[in-house]
């Protein structure tokens, strides 16, 4: 670490034992200053190997001053006669800052100093105020949306028990709604609130509720700036304001993915400080018509089946995706169609690398310079390789394409470990006809170590666009259905009436759009690169999380 000029520098106690402070503008740091007398049992005294520890400026949520007769402190029936400096620390501050605990976890902790005198004592709080008023890039105030209903509808009191406090003690306003019907972040964030009032917009619940905060905020940035959504080949101008996630859904991917975890604690935290992480969007259209936005996953076949088919079963709360997902994979269910797509080139790396993205990722880093118009190595725009196209036709029983890796609870890696946040690619993932037993492999090698692309019938590219077609577009055309096990030669329109009650093949599934059912079938895709950010670092490396540097012996 960069050596910085000490703003400030004393022997103060914690805990009754005393500590050389050092305030500069990157850390706070207290070593012991004291030489411990130990009784040897021969009159010696020996010396104590001291204790050195520190917290990065940017990790500390907050300063107070604090009563010095606490408790804790002060708990005995008798008071002590003060004999050193250190017994006559009247007064005291507290400092909280960010502790990394388990699994991606942060916890608030904190440490009280104690200050021979008051003048001491506010000059320690007023700089570190000082220094972290300096950090503007910590949100102020934030307009925060709850969805009641998401995940086991904890959303509400999630908030209040955990998330309130947080900000309270990190001084950040909030402006709160509680939605009242699907849409309601949505439609609010696009038409009505003074964006300009806020450094951040919140939403509390899952994958589905912050699809309407994205909707919201990319289809008002977009309005603001007067680009046409419905116009696939228009670059699409990044959001303002950060979007932080609480995670109370049920999949919780997003939250997961780009943090490491679905605690809503943490999360608070990487509001608090401020934290910045870039993010792919990726946009939908049939034609000349915008559908949707998307940031995880869009899945064709299983996925979207899985979905459609746990809509019904919402009650149930989280458990509906188990149930639908059994059901889903019992019914075996394939679709053919037309994928093509454009294939990332350049230093965007394959879905099959075995390095991931994670906190600070370079190749993140690098996609932000080609940022406005995506180009291959040797700089052509992507409306410029119209030969590069590739095109697959096939039977798939899942079309999938993650545009960061989608790693959840249920799926600690995810759809595509190596996929990026922020790279301006989504790693399309075609899984091809094969048999039950092969595709429960495929289906399990999501929730271990083992690698999901490693099939004959799993196909991954790291594209920027693609589209797709299903074969049985419309109810006109005639279609040989034999190779589809319905027997004889029909009318697709005869089959798509009669298919519910005969139970022969249904032709066409629905996209599952970062958890939303998009009932279309022909699609085209593009990803817009880093068009939004969140309040997140992305996932850090796990020797930074066992190593913990917030407070650590130096
Ligand atoms: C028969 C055994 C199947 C085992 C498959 C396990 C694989 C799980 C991978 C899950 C990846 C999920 C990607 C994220 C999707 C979410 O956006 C979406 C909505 O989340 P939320 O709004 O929080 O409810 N969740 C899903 O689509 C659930 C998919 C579950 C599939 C079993
Ligand atoms: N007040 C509300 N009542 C009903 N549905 C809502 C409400 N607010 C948001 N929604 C919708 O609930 C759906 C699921 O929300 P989400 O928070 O993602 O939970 P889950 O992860 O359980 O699916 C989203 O489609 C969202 O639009
Ligand atoms: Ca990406």
């Amino acid at each position: 670490m960069e050596k910085q000029p000490r703003l400030l520098c004393s022997v103060l106690s914690v805990q009754r034992r005393p500590y050389e402070v050092i305030l500069n503008c990157a850390i706070l740091a207290w070593k012991e200053t004291q030489t411990t007398k130990k009784h040897t049992g021969r009159g010696i005294y020996g010396a104590v190997k001291a204790g050195s520890y520190y917290v990065p400026m940017c990790e500390i949520i907050s300063v107070q001053e604090k009563d010095d007769e606490s408790p804790s402190e002060n708990s005995g029936k008798w008071q002590k006669v003060p004999q050193s400096p250190v017994d006559s620390c009247q007064h005291a501050f507290t400092v909280s800052y960010v502790e990394r605990t388990r699994q991606h976890c942060w916890r608030c902790s904190e440490v009280t100093f104690h200050c021979p005198e008051l003048a001491l004592c506010l000059l320690w709080v007023q700089t570190i105020r000082e220094q972290l008023a300096l950090l503007t890039n910590r949100p102020k105030h934030l307009l925060v949306y709850i969805n009641p209903f998401g995940g086991k509808q904890r959303g509400k009191q999630i908030y209040d028990h955990k998330v309130t406090p947080i900000f309270s003690q990190a001084s950040i306003s909030t402006d709160v709604i509680v939605t009242e019907h699907p849409n309601h972040a949505r439609d609010h964030l696009k038409t009505e609130a003074d964006l300009m009032k806020y450094d951040g917009v919140v939403c509390v619940g899952g994958d589905g509720m912050f699809s309407e905060i994205v909707h919201g905020l990319v289809s008002r940035t977009q309005r603001d700036e007067g680009v046409d959504e419905n116009s696939m080949k228009d670059t699409l101008v990044s959001c303002r304001l950060r979007i932080g996630i609480i995670p109370a859904g049920s999949t919780d991917c997003i939250c997961y993915a780009t943090v490491g975890s679905n605690d809503p604690v943490t999360s608070a935290l990487h509001i608090v400080v401020g934290d910045s992480q870039s993010m792919d969007v990726c946009s939908v259209h049939d034609s000349d018509t915008f559908l949707r936005y998307s940031v995880s996953l869009l899945g064709y076949g299983f996925y979207g089946d899985v979905l459609t088919d746990s809509e019904r079963k919402r009650w149930m709360g989280p458990a509906r995706y188990d149930i639908s997902g059994v059901k889903t994979f019992l019914s075996h269910r394939y679709y053919e169609g037309t994928v093509s797509f454009l294939p990332a080139e350049g230093n965007s790396g394959t879905p099959r690398d075995k390095f991931q993205c994670r906190s600070g990722c370079n190749i993140c880093r690098g996609s932000s310079s080609d940022k406005l118009v995506s180009k291959d190595e040797n700089n052509l725009p992507d409306a410029e390789r119209q030969d590069d196209w590739t095109v697959i036709r096939g039977k798939f029983l899942a079309i999938n394409a993650a545009s960061m890796s989608c790693a959840c609870p249920r799926s600690p890696k995810g759809l595509s470990p190596a996929a990026h946040l922020a790279d301006g690619t989504t790693d399309l993932i075609l899984v091809r006809k094969c048999s039950r037993l092969d595709f429960l492999r495929h289906l399990l090698r999501h929730t271990n170590k083992d690698d999901q692309f490693d099939h004959s019938f799993v196909e991954v590219y790291r594209v920027r666009q693609f589209h797709f077609t299903p074969r049985y577009q419309d109810c006109d055309s005639e279609v040989d259905l034999r190779e589809s096990g319905v027997g004889s030669k029909r009318f697709l329109s005869q089959i798509c009436r009669e298919h519910k009650a005969c139970g022969c093949i249904q032709a066409q599934s629905n996209w599952n759009c970062d958890g939303e059912i998009l009932p279309h079938s022909a699609i085209q895709v593009r990803v817009h690169c880093q068009l939004i950010s969140l309040f997140a670092r992305g996932i850090e490396e796990q020797s930074v999380f066992e190593d913990p540097y917030a407070l650590c012996a130096i």
